[in-house]
């Protein structure tokens, strides 16, 4: 694919890119087969056609960096010295996002939102979030050093939605430390709603703004339905989601007679999969009933369990799932697991530490095309 920034060497982000997209997934897939034989020598997993991305447009979340000056705001990225490069124009977002940069821009210069600057450490707004849904709703979170704007972004909300019909959620984050972070812990929720509805086929997930959320719908969602049909199966009668986020995994797992546990860190995260869980059982999707969801260490509440669930699928973030989890698996007699993962090196250093429980499918999901990262899903059973 071409890129103006990247042909120009504003932007370097997509390492990738003058590899044709055919060969980075053929790489990608050498490099997680690979892996997994490291991880597991002597398996033979079925490798499932990998899941292919469209080139562009496909990055459904817009983590930007606001630089430059209140009349002329840069939205993209910082360069080394720490000045601002505008990306606007960035192929990897789909055109309603896209759209809503100069609007964004715009709104920076009215309500004089003066962007942070990084070396003089002087300024306040840092970032600029925004994700779009299915049904082409926004949620845009600016991320500020303090709450010195607030009245101001108040005050021209109902200009920003005038020009930008779509936006369903505004938030401002504060974010006062000058650290390398994209967000704060601290969020104000600017409009009526406080989160945005991701429809997935039968599902509909709430996307709060400080939950995570993959970050190509399309390719989530034919990552859910994967793991889905691979948990159907053999019709588990329960069946555990460990790191569940939003409940995307768990709420695609529900069936009739089924019990479904979602655990997770975050308490927003876990109050959204408790809500899409409610509104599916009222619009009566069967087995909706029998999905929970709890707040905590996917850790330390899998290891407290007096027995495993039939299948167990796990989601955790870069890290991996890590030793004590990987042992418990391992000793607990678990007959499935499908492990759904965001690096391949922590999943093969967890498959090493989980020897009776084999990839017998695997499949790559194309979900970061242009950077050497991707998602893979792996089908464990016990020998
Ligand atoms: C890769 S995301 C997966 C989310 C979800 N499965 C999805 O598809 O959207 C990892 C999730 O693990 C959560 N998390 C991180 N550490 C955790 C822990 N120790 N226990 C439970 N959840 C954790 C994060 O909050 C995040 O939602």
């Amino acid at each position: 694919m071409r890129c103006d920034y990247y042909d120009s060497g504003r932007c370097r982000s997509c390492t990738l890119i003058e590899t044709p997209h055919a060969v980075q997934v053929a790489d990608k897939q050498a490099g997680l087969e690979r892996l997994v034989a490291q991880g597991a020598p002597g398996a033979r997993p079925e490798w499932l056609p990998p899941l292919l991305s469209a080139e562009s447009g496909f990055r459904t979340k817009a983590k930007m960096v606001v630089a430059g000056s209140v009349d002329a705001p840069t939205i993209g990225i910082l360069d080394p010295a720490g000045r601002g490069v505008d990306l606007r124009g960035c192929p990897l977002y789909p055109e309603p996002l896209s759209a809503s940069f100069p609007v964004l821009a715009e709104l920076i210069t009215r309500a004089r939102l003066e962007p942070y600057d990084v070396p003089e450490r002087r300024g306040e707004l840092k970032h600029v979030i925004v994700t779009l849904a299915p049904s082409g709703d926004l949620m845009v979170r600016f991320v500020m050093r303090s709450t010195e704007a607030h009245a101001r972004l108040v005050k021209h909300l109902p200009w920003l939605r005038e020009r930008l019909p779509a936006l369903a959620v505004a938030t401002l984050n504060v974010l006062p430390e000058h650290k390398a972070v994209t967000e704060g812990e601290r969020e104000i929720v600017l409009t009526e709603r406080a989160s945005l509805t991701m429809e997935l086929g039968a599902v509909a997930l709430h996307l709060r703004p400080q939950s995570f959320f993959q970050t190509n719908t399309a390719i989530a969602r034919d990552l859910y339905a994967q793991v889905a049909g691979w948990v159907d199966e053999s019709a588990p009668a329960t069946v555990w989601d460990l790191y569940c986020g939003v409940g995307g995994f768990a709420l695609h797992c529900v069936r009739e007679g089924r019990r479904v546990t979602g655990v997770e860190a975050s308490e927003q995260a876990v109050a959204s999969a408790r809500l899409s869980a409610a509104e599916m059982d009222d619009a009566g999707v069967a087995g909706a009933d029998g999905a929970t969801f709890v707040v905590g260490d996917a850790v330390a509440w899998a290891t407290s369990q007096p027995a495993v669930a039939d299948v167990v699928v796990v989601n955790p973030p870069r890290r991996g799932i890590g030793v004590e989890l990987a042992a418990w698996l391992e000793a607990s007699g678990v007959s499935r697991v499908v492990y759904s993962s965001c690096n391949a090196v922590t999943l093969a250093r967890d498959l090493a530490a989980m020897p009776s429980l084999v990839p017998v499918r695997g499949r790559l999901l194309d979900m970061f095309p242009h950077t050497t990262h991707y998602e893979a899903v792996v089908l464990l059973q016990r020998r």
